[in-house]
């Protein structure tokens, strides 16, 4: 798992934990995968290309940094990556912003693909592919390959938990994907979903089920 990046500072551990708890309720669920994200992308763009710029304070010329943000892309896998955007915006607010939106179905647990609104990324720098859960990986794999596809180079996926299935499976199609996590979980169970997880992400932050 060589490009596997576990980010597990305490404050994200902490804010993980109240997340899996099963008594926690939608809104604070939003509030801290947003709070999450924002930790993480931290971490995620430490390799962002940064240029030199010359500006003045109010004493002298200097040489400072910029990153070039309209160069990034960000694209959630809908619906539960949408959680995500908003906090990581913060941080890239010019970052153009594409959606993909795939549901896992429930007994073959192949992807299905029923939305695709993307920028041009033939430009881009870096995208970054949101979801919180990667769990068999069909899902981050089916994604990837669409970027691929539409041009886009490097890609890093950030989600909050990952099962050790799922970031294999990844790796195995796709060796230059970077992944940063909140959590590398124990194993999926028959039904594919994570352990010890948090749940289904999309129906705890919208409250479908
Ligand atoms: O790694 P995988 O096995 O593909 O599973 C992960 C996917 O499952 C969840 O989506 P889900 O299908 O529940 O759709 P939703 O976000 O609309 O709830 C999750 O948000 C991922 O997209
Ligand atoms: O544990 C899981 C697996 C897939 N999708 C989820 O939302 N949770
Ligand atoms: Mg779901």
């Amino acid at each position: 798992m060589k490009n596997l990046f576990i980010v597990d500072h305490p404050l994200i551990k902490h804010k993980l934990t109240i997340m899996r708890n099963k008594n926690t309720g939608p809104k604070e669920f939003r509030e801290l995968l947003r709070e999450i994200t924002f930790l993480l992308a931290y971490e995620a763009t430490r390799n962002i290309e940064t240029i030199e710029v010359e500006i003045e304070t109010p004493l002298e010329k200097t040489k400072g940094y910029a990153i070039e943000d309209k160069k990034i892309v960000v694209v959630p896998i809908l619906r539960a990556g949408l959680g995500m955007v908003d906090s990581i915006l913060e941080l890239l607010p010019n970052a153009s912003v594409g959606h993909i939106g795939i549901y896992r179905d429930p007994l073959t647990l192949k992807p299905v693909q029923y939305y695709c609104k993307l920028p041009d990324l033939s430009n881009s720098t870096v995208t970054f592919l949101l979801d919180p859960m990667l769990a068999t990986g069909f899902s981050a794999v089916h994604a990837i390959r669409i970027l691929k596809e539409k041009g886009a180079k490097q890609i890093v996926f950030v989600s909050l938990i990952a099962a050790p299935e799922g970031v294999l499976e990844v790796e195995k199609n796709f060796p230059d994907v970077k992944i940063y996590t909140a959590s590398l979980d124990r194993q999926l169970n028959d039904h594919g979903y994570i352990l010890p997880g948090l749940g289904d992400a999309g129906d705890r932050l919208y409250r479908t089920k």
